[in-house]
């Protein structure tokens, strides 16, 4: 028996899959369930006003296929039939879409619901383990991701189905714990964030681009040392050298506060299926992740350490992961439990 259309998580194929982030949109078609993703070059979200055109000149001009359904993964909450882009001028207008690129099918979601539907079946060639624990049975899990900001999202695993769920966990707060924490955590201070409440310190303020430059600046301000390093690619370049004392001391300081947030969510998510590092960052410090101060951190959760033990850490290695979730669920809906209600437009 055919399903009514309205409840059919199916999308026709051919689809145009899109991650949108605030620097970067990475597009590819989906021709059918089968068949690999067919992908077309970055796209850089400034090169373009609108991401309409974007999808015109980077996409559509470029093929003779004409994809018939969209799902774009983006940064930020989707609220509603405009849907503006964190940190990028783009919004997302699914009407205009289907209007006027001639979609009859668009679906949005969130950028790391979409990382979360992409390590539901990661192969073990894109991903890094960090320490021993393996996982040997399918349960659910949580990837959190550090770049511009710190994403995070669970993912449920009940019923055969995998569900994830998007959420803002990095905006969890953050408090000191060691004697070291309590000297820093007063240089602590937004960076580049005029409007962080004063005396609140969330787990993005730590654990992003500028929360690491943050704890460096704090580590200097402890010792009573001027930064000289300017960008938080600076600071981890200097780090994994070993060229700057203050930088080794942040980035281990970084991969420490990273691991106790990770057993936090671990925890509230009870998962046993591992909790995978995505971001800009997690790939480029791994040989910090790999000391043990990442796993001393993550296990130490009394008194639920025996149960941290036993949960796997992995950095996504995949260079376009959250395109793969998005194929994955394009190709096999029904393996995910994926809420449409207000994020599905139809011509
Ligand atoms: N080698 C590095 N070490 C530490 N931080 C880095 C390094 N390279 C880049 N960063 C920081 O990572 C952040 C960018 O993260 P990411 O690559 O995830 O970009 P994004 O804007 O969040 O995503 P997108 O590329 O999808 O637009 C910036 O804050 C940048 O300063």
């Amino acid at each position: 028996m055919s399903r009514p259309i309205d409840t059919d998580p199916h999308l026709p194929f051919p689809i145009l899959i899109g991650d949108i982030g605030g620097t970067n949109a990475r597009f590819s078609i989906l021709l059918d369930a089968y068949a690999e993703p067919r992908p077309f070059p970055i796209v850089q979200t400034a090169n373009y006003p609108t991401i309409d055109q974007a999808i015109q000149k980077a996409v559509l001009d470029k093929t003779s296929v004409r994809p018939r359904a969209t799902i774009l993964a983006i940064a930020g909450p989707i609220n509603g039939d405009e849907i503006p882009l964190t940190n990028c001028d783009w919004v997302v207008r699914p009407k205009a879409l289907i209007n006027d690129l001639g979609f009859e099918d668009v679906l949005v979601i969130n950028d790391f619901e979409a990382q979360a539907l992409a390590v539901a079946s990661l192969a073990e060639e894109y991903r890094e383990p960090i320490g021993a624990a393996s996982d040997n049975f399918t349960a659910s899990r949580v990837v959190l991701g550090p770049g511009t900001g710190l994403g995070v999202a669970g993912l449920v695993h009940a019923q055969h189905t995998w569900f994830p769920v998007p959420g803002e966990g990095g905006h969890v707060d953050v408090g000191p714990r060691t004697e070291r924490d309590w000297r820093i955590w007063p240089f602590l201070t937004p960076v580049e964030d005029p409007t962080a409440t004063v005396g609140r310190i969330s787990a993005e303020e730590l654990l992003s681009g500028r929360g690491l430059l943050n704890i460096y600046h704090a580590v200097c301000g402890a010792d009573g040392k001027e930064p000289t390093l300017p960008t938080p690619a600076d600071v981890s370049t200097a780090a994994l050298a070993g060229t700057d004392a203050a930088a080794e001391e942040a980035i281990s300081l970084f991969t420490t506060y990273l691991a106790r947030v990770a057993g936090d969510m671990a925890l509230i998510f009870m998962a046993k299926g591992g909790v995978y590092l995505a971001g800009g960052i997690s790939q480029k410090i791994i040989p910090a992740l790999k000391k043990p101060e990442f796993r001393a951190a993550f296990e130490d959760k009394a008194p639920h350490s025996a149960l941290m033990r036993t949960i796997p850490t992995y950095v996504v290695t995949h260079p376009l992961a959250a395109l793969s979730g998005l194929a994955a669920y394009a190709q096999t809906p029904t393996r995910f439990g994926v809420e449409t209600d207000g994020r599905r437009w139809r011509g």
